[in-house]
């Protein structure tokens, strides 16, 4: 697995050269300097690399800890407190700070950023995770950076085990990342925990969701951030998913992420096995009900086929079923073949309005404006070819 040697694992460097979408996850022991307080320096650091590589045409995603930390410190607490009220209302404090943090320090290179609290309750809800994504991708086009936490007022669970790495490959998850990145106070995954055996030797590349790794991953070191190891072993599995790839590495190198986008083998790589594509086929397939279907003329065929397009209500000219915003549906052409299945936009009753219309007249139609697309081509795959 360590071995550099092992042809069947592609290198690590190369991992991040070609990647255009990128999550970037730095925990709370870097970001508060193991608790001392937000790392002005640092977080400068890491926004000055972030709106390099948003200039070079690459979209950049940072979730980022911190909150609990920095609240604690804003309010005076030593010790991290037990009850969640009080961790809750610290991470509300602390999450303040922490994205003034960030956007004075990318306004400063020039790049927008904006703040996005999400819980894993949030993507599990197929109408949640689609807006969480319509939102991500509008902001990744407007080049702006999107700075994530944990919505810890509303969370009970996560707040307890502190894993925004899970966070992490959620996130990467959702937006469909080429790679993750996750940035912590090691060079990388070890074979045993270097806090605790001198002799653990370091990992450069291997399988992300090899069981081999979990037994690596010994408990968090710092007291600071709270998961560990163990949860960014599980972050890559999770991340490899929807086949993105995820490095692990230190946050204080110098210019770490700019150096790993030009194909320097830094930290740890976790490999993921299946293509992008593949993966959302998969993952189409086997984790949802397909709920409906639409019926969509030749032009639309064409567009969805030969193209690559989404599917627009223009091409409709019937529904099926009975679905909401967020099932996948089936796309078939009008001698009833399937051509492909996504995540509707509308519901049933509205796509039914919308049939054969053009956008411009969804809002008088509807009541209100959404999206052009009854399926996004982000979220359609094809059933053939
Ligand atoms: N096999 C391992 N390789 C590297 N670090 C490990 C390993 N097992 C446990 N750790 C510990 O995990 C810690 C990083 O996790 P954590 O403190 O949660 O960081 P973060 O705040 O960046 O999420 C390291 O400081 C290290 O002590
Ligand atoms: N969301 C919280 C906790 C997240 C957390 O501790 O995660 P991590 O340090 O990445 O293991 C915060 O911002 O403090």
């Amino acid at each position: 697995m360590q071995a550099d040697s092992d042809k069947s694992i592609s290198e690590p460097g190369p991992v991040l050269r070609e990647a255009r979408r990128i999550v970037v996850k730095v925990g709370s022991s870097l970001v508060t300097n193991e608790g001392r307080g937000l790392d002005e320096q640092a977080i400068r650091q890491w926004s000055q690399q972030l709106a390099a590589l948003v200039q070079q045409g690459r979209e950049l995603i940072m979730v980022s800890s911190g909150a609990v930390a920095e609240g604690m410190k804003r309010l005076g607490w030593r010790t991290r407190p037990k009850e969640i009220h009080e961790l809750q209302a610290a991470a509300a404090v602390g999450q303040m700070g922490l994205v003034q943090m960030y956007e004075t320090q990318l306004r400063a290179c020039g790049v927008g950023s904006a703040q996005v609290l999400l819980t894993h309750a949030d993507l599990a809800d197929r109408e949640r995770y689609l807006n969480a994504k319509s939102t991500l991708l509008t902001l990744l086009q407007l080049r702006v950076v999107p700075v994530i936490n944990e919505n810890d007022t509303v969370v009970n669970d996560e707040i307890k085990f502190g894993d925004n790495d899970t966070l992490g490959a959620l996130v990467a998850n959702l937006v469909e990342a080429d790679v993750l990145v996750i940035l912590t106070d090691q060079k990388g995954l070890y074979t045993a925990d270097p806090r605790r055996d001198p002799a653990a030797q370091f990992v450069h590349v291997a399988r992300a969701g090899d069981p081999a790794l979990e037994a690596m991953a010994g408990g968090a070191g710092s007291g600071i951030g709270k998961g560990g190891m163990i949860t960014k072993i599980l972050a890559a599995k999770r991340a490899a998913a929807s086949g993105a790839s995820t490095v692990i590495a230190w946050g204080r190198e110098p210019d770490v992420l700019k150096r790993l986008c030009t194909g320097e083998a830094i930290g740890t790589a976790l490999m993921a096995q299946t293509a992008k594509h593949q993966a959302r086929k998969r993952w189409m397939s086997d984790h949802l009900q397909l709920r409906g279907a639409v019926v969509v003329d030749d032009g639309a065929v064409s567009k969805i086929v030969g193209e690559g397009k989404s599917l627009l209500p223009i091409g409709m000219t019937a529904v099926e079923g009975d679905f909401s915003r967020g099932d996948v549906i089936a796309v078939r052409d009008a001698r009833g073949l399937e051509i492909a299945r996504g995540l509707a936009n509308y519901a049933s009753p509205e796509a039914r309005l919308l049939c054969r219309k053009v956008s411009a007249d969804f809002e008088r139609l509807l009541g209100y404006a959404a999206e052009p697309e009854m399926i996004h081509r982000d979220n359609l795959v094809l059933s053939r070819g």
